[in-house]
């Protein structure tokens, strides 16, 4: 049974999406991806930190050929996006010609994505999509098609299930929101 509120430094958070429900959104979208990338041997490319639990648990219901590797960047401080996206571990995989899903955590500002897409997309990658357990809508900065989105949900900052606060929460099961 998932706790009902948690404290993380100096904030609490209530439950907002138990993990079965979390479990649930990501089969459904693995379901998709199945049926899109059956012969086309995807690349997904996981984004450190947040992405981990969802990267685990996203390829496990993926069926069809795929490889993974991982990129690290990080732009929030407390709970808000600095603008600058750095990245801290690059992909050495060669892409040119392969098929790219970017696997997210969340997308909020839509500046972590955006950064990558232009870092990967130089590489000549046969095509690039993004693959996000949240997403924001309220907050987006950037025009952006995200073809596979989870969940929308509003302007809360939220953590477990891979997202932080300051660094703590990643290990929650379940996620919860600021109150
Ligand atoms: O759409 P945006 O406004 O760019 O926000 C989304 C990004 O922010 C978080 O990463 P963060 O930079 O906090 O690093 P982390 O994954 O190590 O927590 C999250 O994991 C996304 O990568
Ligand atoms: O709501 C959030 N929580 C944790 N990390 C984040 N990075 C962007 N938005 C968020």
């Amino acid at each position: 049974m998932a706790a009902q509120t948690v404290t993380l430094h100096d904030k609490s958070f209530g439950i907002y999406l138990p993990e079965s429900e979390i479990l649930s959104n990501i089969k459904a979208l693995a379901d998709r991806i199945n049926q899109d990338y059956a012969s086309l041997n995807p690349l997904f490319v996981a984004v450190l930190n947040g992405s981990f639990m969802f990267a685990a648990d996203l390829l496990k219901e993926v069926t069809v050929p795929c490889e993974i590797s991982f990129m690290k960047v990080a732009s929030y401080e407390n709970t808000s996006s600095t603008g600058q996206v750095t990245e801290l571990v690059g992909l050495k995989e060669e892409i040119a010609g392969r098929h790219l899903v970017i696997l997210e955590d969340i997308v909020d500002t839509g500046n972590t994505v955006v950064k990558l897409l232009d870092m990967l997309g130089v590489r000549n990658p046969a095509s690039i999509e993004i693959a996000t357990l949240l997403q924001k809508p309220e907050c987006l900065q950037h025009k952006l098609d995200v073809k596979y989105t989870g969940r929308e949900i509003p302007n809360d900052f939220v953590v477990g299930y891979g997202l932080d606060y300051n660094g703590l929460g990643r290990n929650l099961r379940d996620i919860y929101k600021v109150i």
